[in-house]
């Protein structure tokens, strides 16, 4: 019997049950008959009634909001669910979600919008929990939404698909949502006797009850993606007021925020030079330091990188923080390069390792998943340059074909961050980056071919900046 098809139990029920320690007891009994229904009496014993009221809006929003989970094994592009009784959206079977043709289960997960720092870091440990405490099961993000107001109702969460070898997965999970006791929305998915799959919204409160049980629907994939409008609004910046912004939040937590903060230019806009700014771009190992070195020698020309080195002692911490901050941190690392651009470019060229576009291309390809296919279309608004920031006069993406990055990044010895670990492993996400590159809008990036020997690609990147820049 599975924790999905378990009807909520009676009051009557619940009278004859021992005390919560002995059911307890007798839940983390491997095997025990009744396990699973144990487990509902456990979690209802606990959750009381206290919370009734808001169970039945909570159930009542539940039906209109729309699912969105992003592209994974079983689905190339994103798939998109509802629970509401819409009069001619087609129920979802196993087809569609084939990992629950065997009697599996799935879950979502759903964390509440609150103040979003403190949402971005409660989505962030949970999901590191959630990985370390189900190893075995496919961990996905998943977003949900109201269709009449997605920016304002989104929310992230998780969806979790178990193998089917893991029977005790749910107690596990249960286990580790009972530790974030607010604004924790858990739903079971499991499969019907006629192929439908049902939805069973869980009640997380002090314990876990079912407390709403809905057929799930197919939504067609809406036009606008819901993942974009989602990272617009919690890892793109496009202001350096918006960035600002969160690291004030964050400071009383991350004493360092208030570092990085002071080291931002309180005067803008800021006063550029005559000479020209060219950026360099790509991949980890593609090239960008052998040769803006070269080109600081040959250009007598000042080298910058962002984010800069009065802040890059911190690189670290903020490495570690949410997506928010861990991309608040490195959009305000390029406004305080920007100022050091600006004041560096009155009296020479300025050569500036990664900027802006690392920023925005790096965000996109992590918060989007699958294959290029579901990036944001060309020319969408993600693309763009902030208005408010110092505009580069070129910006060069360097190149190179996978093997032979690999080949470099190995023959270099050095440390790879975790990104870059994970560039190697996943080679749909380094597609995902250097497509990201190729999108990016005024300035575009001018593209070298980074295969060559070092010499070639230097006197290309001349070329360019001859043709480009008043050198
Ligand atoms: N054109 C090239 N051909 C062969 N090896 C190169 C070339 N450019 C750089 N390398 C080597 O590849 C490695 C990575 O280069 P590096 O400039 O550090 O890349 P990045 O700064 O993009 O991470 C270094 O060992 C470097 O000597
Ligand atoms: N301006 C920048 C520079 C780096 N970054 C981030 O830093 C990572 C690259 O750092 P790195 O240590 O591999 O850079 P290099 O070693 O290539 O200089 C990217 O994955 C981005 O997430 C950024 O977001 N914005």
């Amino acid at each position: 019997m599975d924790l999905a098809f378990v009807s909520s139990p009676s009051r009557n029920t619940m009278k004859v049950l021992a005390s919560v320690g002995a059911l307890s007891q007798m839940l983390l009994t491997p095997g025990c008959r009744g396990h699973k229904l144990l487990l509902q009496l456990y979690f209802y014993t606990r959750s009381g009634l206290a919370n009734s009221r808001r169970m039945a809006s909570s159930s009542l929003d539940q039906k209109s909001r729309i699912f969105a989970v992003e592209p994974n094994i079983y689905s190339p592009n994103p798939f998109y669910f509802t629970c509401s009784r819409g009069p001619s959206a087609p129920f979802m079977t196993p087809k569609d979600w084939p990992m629950l043709d065997q009697g599996g289960l799935a879950f979502s997960v759903c964390i509440a919008k609150g103040a979003r720092v403190k949402t971005a870091s409660l989505h962030k440990s949970l999901g590191q929990e959630l990985s370390q405490q189900l190893p075995d099961s496919e961990i996905l993000r998943l977003i949900s939404y109201s269709p009449e107001n997605l920016p304002g109702s989104l929310e992230k969460g998780f969806f979790i698909l178990p193998p089917h070898s893991c029977p005790d997965a749910q107690k596990r999970l249960c286990k580790v949502l009972m530790k974030y006791p607010q604004g924790i929305q858990l739903c079971s998915y499991s499969k019907g006797e006629e192929h439908e799959i049902w939805q069973c919204l869980w009640e997380l409160n002090g314990g876990a009850k079912e407390t709403a049980r809905s057929r799930v629907l197919r939504v067609e994939e809406p036009v606008s993606s819901p993942f974009v409008d989602s990272i617009k609004g919690s890892a793109m910046f496009y202001s350096l007021e918006d960035a600002c912004d969160v690291l004030e939040e964050c400071s009383s937590v991350i004493p360092e925020a208030k570092e990085v903060l002071a080291s931002v230019q309180p005067h803008r806009p800021l006063d550029e030079g005559r000479f020209p700014v060219i950026v360099i771009e790509g991949l980890d190992a593609t090239g960008k330091s052998t040769l803006t070195e070269s080109l600081r020698s040959h250009l007598n020309a000042a080298l910058l990188k962002s984010p800069p080195d009065c802040i890059s002692q911190w690189r670290t911490i903020f490495d570690s923080e949410s997506a928010l901050i861990k991309r608040a941190y490195y959009a305000i690392g390029n406004y305080i390069g920007a100022a050091e651009i600006a004041k560096a470019s009155k009296t020479s060229p300025v050569i500036v390792d990664r900027f802006w576009h690392s920023t925005a291309a790096y965000t996109i390809a992590t918060e989007m998943g699958g294959g290029i296919h579901n990036l944001p279309d060309h020319h969408h608004d993600v693309y763009q340059w902030p208005e408010d920031l110092l505009r580069p006069d070129l910006v060069i993406l360097l190149t190179v074909s996978d093997e032979e990055r690999i080949h470099r990044i190995r023959k270099r010895g050095l440390q790879e961050t975790k990104e870059e670990r994970e560039l190697e492993a996943n080679s749909m996400f380094r597609q995902r980056v250097e497509e990201a590159y190729k999108r990016m809008e005024n300035p575009a990036c001018l593209i070298i071919d980074a295969s060559p020997p070092m010499a070639v690609v230097l006197q290309e990147a001349l070329a360019l900046i001859k043709k480009h820049c008043d050198i």
